[in-house]
């Protein structure tokens, strides 16, 4: 556990998941993510990161061991999922305001927090339409845009890029960094793209099946620019990473739940 002035933001502590069919998705996991501070979790298909992730939001209760988040954290948290998850009934901005009405939030006050949110992921002119109306990538803006209009302290990520075209991807990984930076809340990102996980992360998490495998500290500050991740500096990263991904991986046998016991 690494010690510091500050409370975590999030901590698993020997956290161990058994569904109710016997399943041992994560055993034994612990890792914080420290106030301000971005870690990724990458590993293969299964391995528990959505799992680790559903505990860290109290969406699951850990079977043994604790979770813990600072009282600012619990009191405002973020979520972005793969599918934007958007309520097609209400404009892209009526669903940029949806947390703070149901805070109670003044109409004006939430509208301009609305307006500034979607400014904020480049959707200023777009607060009008519906969901419908936009393209994968712009649902995805709306989507952050949602998850970040209350300035949450822990903002959870699901693979949230994971449904998009390579280009589009790429566009919404500088976006988020950029927001990231400027605005510093914790984050628990997950993703299946090392590359994703080394530009945006301070710390990335290497997953084996149900156990932490590794982790590895990158250390660029924010904000990075785009171009970081053209860089011969960049690719090492991204091989050693990979290269302890498969290593996780190869520890526990081919078959994709040897190393889990039942
Ligand atoms: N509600 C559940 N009941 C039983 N087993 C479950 C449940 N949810 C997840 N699992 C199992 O737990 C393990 C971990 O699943 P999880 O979704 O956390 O993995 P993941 O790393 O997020 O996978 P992916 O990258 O494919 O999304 C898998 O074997 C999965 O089938």
């Amino acid at each position: 556990m690494p010690a510091g002035p500050s409370t975590p933001a999030l901590a698993l502590r020997h956290v161990t998941k058994v569904f109710e069919d016997g399943t041992r998705a994560l055993e034994d996991v612990s890792f914080t993510v420290d106030p301000g501070e971005l870690v990724s979790l990458v590993g293969p298909s299964g391995c528990g990161k959505t799992t680790a992730l559903r505990i860290a939001a109290g969406l699951e209760t850990p079977t043994d061991g604790d979770v813990e988040r600072s009282a600012a954290a619990s009191a405002n948290l973020g979520f972005v999922f793969q599918d934007a998850t958007l309520l097609e009934w209400r404009t892209a901005r009526s669903n940029v305001e949806l947390l703070p009405e149901l805070r109670g939030v003044p109409a004006a006050e939430r509208r301009a927090r609305a307006e500034a949110a979607l400014a904020s992921v480049g959707l200023s002119d777009a607060g009008a339409k519906r969901p419908r109306q936009l393209s994968g990538g712009m649902r995805m803006r709306v989507s952050i845009a949602r998850a970040l209009v209350s300035e949450p302290e822990l903002a959870l990520f699901d693979e949230p890029f994971g449904a998009l075209d390579e280009l589009t991807r790429l566009s919404l990984q500088v976006l988020l960094q950029d927001l990231f930076a400027a605005a510093r809340f914790a984050a628990l990102f997950i993703t299946h793209s090392v590359a994703e996980a080394v530009y945006l992360s301070d710390r990335v998490l290497v997953m084996g099946l149900g156990r932490i495998a590794d982790e590895v500290v990158v250390p660029w500050a924010h904000p990075r620019a785009p171009e970081l991740r053209y860089t011969a500096e960049f690719a090492a990263l991204v091989g050693e990473v990979s290269g302890r991904l498969e290593s996780a991986g190869a520890s526990i046998g081919d078959d994709p739940r040897a190393g889990v016991t039942r």
